[in-house]
């Protein structure tokens, strides 16, 4: 058993208790889009994670305030922020979500395992503007519909990979951001070697490449940058980090 199949079989038991008509809806707020974003910026954009746990890491920050993290995460400049609303794995919920969207106005991600078209109204309805689907979770077939509906809702969808089969089935579906993980799902190993070889399978110029996992240095971004990536995704190491506004400045390198 990987982590991936216990978090899918817990993800099962959650969603059956989901509920569409019990959902309250906040109201919506109007955001430029992740795409619009990374468009009009000449810097790395950083996707900026509020992560209280994780699976490979135990307790990060479990106290974390998500609103005062949130804004800080927007005054630095980040491109979107990303919620894990996780319980059982990484203690988030759709509440941290929700405080956040009120927070802030800049795009929100959704990070989840997402297995059924409810999660995405649930994150929709809380204030997502972008959501997760992760190849690996998914058969083609689900990963195709989840992707059309969550385009229906006028939704953005990092589609993540961690190797060249999930990268081929996600090019099937001419994708504008795929987010290469490099974290190893069964070892937890990180690797940017991940970044450099996935990213290489992508031609179209268009496609936002997002890379995701094991940023700390400012060499592993210059790395991602090197590749194709015009954004990272960064949980733990501005979780723990001691001065958030240099590591941030840090990260923000050229893409010209
Ligand atoms: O972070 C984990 O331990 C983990 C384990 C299993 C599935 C997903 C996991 N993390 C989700 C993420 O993708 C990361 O939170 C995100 O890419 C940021 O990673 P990092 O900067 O290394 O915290």
């Amino acid at each position: 058993m990987t982590i991936l199949n216990d978090i899918l079989t817990e993800k099962k038991m959650e969603v059956s208790k989901l509920k569409k008509d019990s959902f309250i809806k906040g109201p919506e707020k109007k955001v430029p889009t992740f795409k619009e974003r990374v468009q009009q910026s000449s810097h790395m954009n950083i996707i900026a994670e509020i992560k209280r746990a994780s699976p490979s890491k135990g307790e990060i920050d479990l106290g974390v305030d998500p609103i005062v993290r949130a804004k800080q995460y927007e005054q630095l400049g980040a491109a979107a922020i990303s919620v894990l609303t996780d319980e059982p794995f990484f203690k988030g919920s759709m509440d941290d979500l929700r405080l956040v969207r009120e927070a802030v106005d800049i795009p929100i991600l959704c990070k989840d395992f997402i297995i059924d078209p409810i999660q995405i109204d649930f994150a929709k309805a809380n204030g997502a503007n972008i959501i997760l689907l992760i190849v690996a979770a998914l058969s083609q077939e689900e990963l195709v519909e989840l992707y059309q509906y969550a385009k229906e809702l006028n939704l953005e969808v990092l589609i993540e990979v961690h190797n060249e089969e999930e990268m081929k089935r996600a090019l099937g579906l001419n994708p504008e951001i795929i987010g290469i993980n490099n974290r190893n799902l069964k070892s937890f190993d990180v690797s940017l070697a991940t970044t450099e070889k996935l990213a290489a399978m992508i031609s179209n110029a268009d496609t936002i490449i997002v890379s995701e996992s094991g940023m700390k240095t400012k060499a592993n971004v210059e790395l991602a940058r090197d590749a194709g990536a015009k954004a990272i995704l960064v949980g733990e190491t501005f979780m723990l980090a001691e001065d958030l506004a240099k590591k941030f400045q840090e990260f923000q390198v050229d893409l010209t």
